[in-house]
């Protein structure tokens, strides 16, 4: 065949995939009408994640698992975007590592909110602004983020989602001659993660500057010739910071795991996670007993992080399976004083 040839059956095929979009999107829009009398969630992940099971089960052709996952994951975006438009927030400012998590998510259509804390996002979804909030709970270099942890404890909100997402760092900066650099701005755990990278070019003796964001960091770096940044290729270029060194941190499988948070819970999946925040008496021996339990009843805990929220110490604790399974809700209503639900989501990752 001939290029005009291909490019002819191509139109063909675009024309019938116009066409299925919208006799898919005309049923969509019927189950957002349904939805919107009962007042159901519009987004449910489960659901969506039945799909993608589905179709990668029964794929003979040329796609991968990976695409198959590209092209529905932004389909299903627009679908919810049609049943109704509901705002982001993230912890901002744009072109944030959460910023793509959410993009990766929620798809080019969704009203983005930056938001300036992690406790702020949990009060804009709190308050209805936003429908969705996403934040970082942890980087596999750095760990858990206490400001989450916090915000999960202090508000009513639920986990509906993960998102794992890699995290690379770039060395941006208008100079041409990195020995003329006397400052670098990032951000605290930022600098941290490249702490090889500014030993090996001698960067360690000069002024570091922790800032909010890196996007932030890219914005002053901008301003001053002398001036670098360590920051995400993309908050760079939307800075036009010419980027001189890529993939700069310590751990190139450096990657975050983010949180999706709303108001609603979801139903299983048959592939889920559960989180949750445990609050012990400090008598001896009493982790040791709830996580008993655990074991007694064969589930498996993925994650047991101690943190301390106003000099009490509670636990993070991650497991495989949903809250609702018949194994695990006696376990979490022998414990209910004890342990708040955080939410059980579709598992997206085994650990950062
Ligand atoms: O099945 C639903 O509940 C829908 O709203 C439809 C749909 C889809 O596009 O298939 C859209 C959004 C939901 O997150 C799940 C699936």
């Amino acid at each position: 065949m001939t290029l005009d040839e291909l490019r002819q059956n191509i139109d063909k095929i675009d024309d019938t995939l116009l066409e299925l979009y919208n006799q898919r999107m005309d049923l969509v829009h019927k189950v957002g009408e349904l939805k919107n009398t009962t007042g159901a969630p519009i987004y449910r992940p489960e659901r969506e994640q039945a799909i993608l099971n589905r179709l990668k089960a029964k794929n003979k052709g040329r796609l991968t698992n990976v695409a198959i996952d590209a092209l529905f994951l932004e389909m299903f975006a627009v679908s919810r975007n049609l049943e109704l438009p509901e705002g982001v927030a993230y912890l901002g400012p744009e072109a944030s590592f959460t910023h793509q998590a959410a993009e990766s998510k929620f798809g080019a259509m969704s009203a983005y909110l930056p938001i300036g804390s992690i406790q702020g996002v949990f009060r804009e979804v709190t308050k209805g602004t936003a429908k969705f909030g996403v934040v970082p709970i942890e980087n596999s270099s750095s760990g858990i983020v206490s400001d989450t942890i916090s915000s999960l404890d202090e508000y009513d909100l639920k986990i509906i989602a993960e998102v794992v997402i890699d995290v690379h760092l770039s060395f941006a900066t208008l100079s041409e001659d990195i020995k003329k650099i006397d400052k670098i701005y990032s951000k605290d755990i930022a600098f941290g993660q490249c702490r090889l990278f500014m030993e090996d070019l001698g960067l360690n003796e000069i002024e570091h500057i922790p800032v909010e964001s890196t996007a932030k960091a890219a914005k002053l770096a901008m301003k001053d010739e002398n001036a670098a940044a360590i920051c995400p290729s993309v908050a760079a270029k939307i800075n036009n910071l010419p980027i001189r060194f890529e993939n700069i941190e310590d751990d190139t499988s450096n990657r975050t795991r983010f949180l999706v948070i709303s108001n609603f819970e979801n139903l299983p999946s048959g592939d889920d996670k559960t989180s949750l925040l445990v609050k012990l008496d400090n008598t001896p021996g009493s982790l040791v007993s709830f996580l008993n339990d655990f074991e007694k009843s064969k589930i498996n805990l993925t994650k047991i992080k101690s943190h301390i929220v106003e000099g009490k110490s509670i636990f993070f604790i991650e497991f495989l399976g949903h809250k609702d399974d018949e194994k695990i809700k006696p376990i979490l209503e022998k414990h209910a004083d004890e342990i708040k639900v955080l939410g059980s989501y579709v598992r997206e990752a085994d650990d950062v």
